[in-house]
């Protein structure tokens, strides 16, 4: 079969360039290893169902029993996702639009051999998406494979429910989960291998997280290398330099790995770099032309909406003026959802006293801003707005928000930062009343040299 655009995975780059190219008239292709997959990581396993047990975590009330609870939140979780599945699906269900469910690798530059259930299919294409995404890295140590040993997509099914788990890995994965499940009940141990707790984060702010951690019962250990886990009929001990650490089960959120094993990708002269990402330039084609690499395989930061940048940069390149590019991406915000969500952009003030520039800083915990009623309303006064200017340009250089709404206050700041807006739009701004936006007004009249 011979099609004008092949992608290869159905993450979010992928399929919203399968969707967009095939509604220009051009035949495509798109192949997806997995049934469960149709929609990607994100609708799957990862983004949305975690956000969903975040959410009904948040919700439980101390007489409910965990494991009951536990199991009725993956049952919804379950309804929510499968949904999501059927109706990613659909939406590329169209005539010129061929879906193949199968294991994709290359035998040519511009030719894909698919392993389906039905035999091998071959397909040509003059452009090829290559977005496979990353799966979860594996500890190379004894014990890794145990049956108590979970990644980030089993523990959303374990069972039974543990009322013991020590997470390793004190990222976004790891925290997110750390949170969720001390909400559900369970006695929480994170053991991270970084020196630092939250390297990114400025200290007073992880502080301020891990204070609210802790509070919520979470044990973080930092600096921690664990060496092996034994498992006996009714526990897990991950044995570490920091002791031993019994538990019912273990998360692994260690990173994730390029999904690349299967590609074939040496055999056809595109490159990868030494942890085995695709390289790629900054319109993201791979060292074949016609061949592009998006989404997390690419290397670029790991978020959904980077690969839907991903999207809109090959796309440019294929249809559009050629103008996007990696490179021009301004204030890309993150956020982490433990409880409060922890959200950042631009700057830390690491960065902003390397800059070079005159900095001034506003800094203020949430209980403390009162013109912003909101989450004394909403019951949750954790944390705290920390917004680095530029005294000569007035310019937003960074923030982080540590608070209630902090996924969105950021997308907020990231807008700002992006249209070049000047700090007083923002401290002056009218903005609704209770929200969490209106904290920038009494945050940034409070603004201070850094010392
Ligand atoms: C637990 C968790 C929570 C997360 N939460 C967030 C969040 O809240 N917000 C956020 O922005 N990001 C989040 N992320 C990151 C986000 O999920 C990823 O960045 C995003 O899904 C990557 O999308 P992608 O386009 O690279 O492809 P993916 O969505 O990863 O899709 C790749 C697809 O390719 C398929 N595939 C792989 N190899 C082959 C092959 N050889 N042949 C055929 N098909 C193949 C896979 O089955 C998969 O469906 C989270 C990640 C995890 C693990
Ligand atoms: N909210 C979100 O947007 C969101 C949520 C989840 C995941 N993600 C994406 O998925 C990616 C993967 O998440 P992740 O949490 O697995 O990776 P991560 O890079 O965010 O964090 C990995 C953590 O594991 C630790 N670590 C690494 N090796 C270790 C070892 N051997 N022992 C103990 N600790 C070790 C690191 O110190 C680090 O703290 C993230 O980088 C992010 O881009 C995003």
């Amino acid at each position: 079969m011979d099609v004008d655009l092949l992608v290869i995975g159905w993450g979010k780059a992928g399929k919203t360039l399968a969707g967009r190219y095939a509604a220009t008239g051009h035949s495509v292709a798109l192949v997806e290893r997995s049934p469960k997959m149709y929609g990607g990581t994100c609708i799957n396993i990862a983004c949305v169902p975690t956000k969903d047990l975040v959410v009904s975590a948040e919700q439980r009330r101390e007489s409910d029993d965990p494991a009951e609870y536990f199991a009725q939140s993956v049952a919804g979780r379950d309804a929510l996702i499968s949904k999501l599945n059927a109706a990613n699906h659909k939406m590329l269900e169209k005539p010129n639009v061929t879906l193949i469910d199968g294991t994709a690798r290359f035998v040519g530059p511009h030719e894909v051999s698919i392993d389906t259930a039905d035999g091998e299919v071959n397909v040509t294409a003059s452009k090829i998406i290559v977005g496979t995404g990353a799966t979860p890295a594996r500890l190379p140590i004894p014990g890794a494979d145990g049956e108590r040993i979970y990644d980030s997509t089993t523990i959303q099914h374990v069972e039974p429910f543990p009322k013991r788990l020590v997470v390793i890995g004190g990222g976004f994965v790891g925290l997110e989960f750390a949170n969720m499940f001390a909400h559900f009940g369970s006695e929480v141990t994170v053991l991270d291998g970084g020196d630092t707790f939250l390297p990114a984060v400025d200290r007073d702010v992880a502080e301020a997280v891990l204070d609210a951690l802790k509070a919520g019962g979470i044990r973080v250990e930092s600096g921690v290398k664990v060496e092996e886990f034994s498992e006996t009929a009714d526990a897990v001990v991950a044995r570490s330099s920091a002791g031993e650490f019994e538990a019912d089960a273990v998360l692994v959120a260690a990173g994730r790995a390029p999904a690349t094993k299967e590609l074939g990708l040496d055999a056809v002269g595109i490159t990868t770099n030494e942890r085995g990402f695709i390289e790629v330039d900054d319109q993201l084609q791979t060292s074949v032309e016609g061949v592009y690499a998006v989404g997390d395989v690419n290397g670029g930061p790991q978020f959904t909406y980077i690969s839907l940048d991903d999207n809109r940069i090959v796309w440019d390149a294929i249809v559009g003026d050629g103008k996007r590019r990696r490179s021009d991406r301004v204030a890309v915000p993150n956020s982490t959802f433990i409880t409060p969500p922890l959200s950042m952009v631009g700057m830390n003030e690491k960065q902003v006293r390397e800059s070079g520039r005159k900095v001034l800083v506003a800094s203020k915990p949430v209980e403390k801003i009162a013109a912003m009623p909101r989450p004394k309303i909403v019951g949750d006064t954790r944390g705290l707005f920390k917004i680095f200017v530029d005294d000569d340009t007035e310019e937003i250089l960074g923030a982080t928000v540590f608070s209630i709404d902090s996924q969105e206050l950021i997308n907020f700041v990231s807008l700002a930062m992006r249209l070049g807006a000047k700090v007083s739009d923002l401290r002056d701004g009218i903005w609704t009343h209770p929200s969490s936006t209106e904290g920038f007004n009494e945050v940034l009249g409070e603004l201070e040299p850094l010392d």
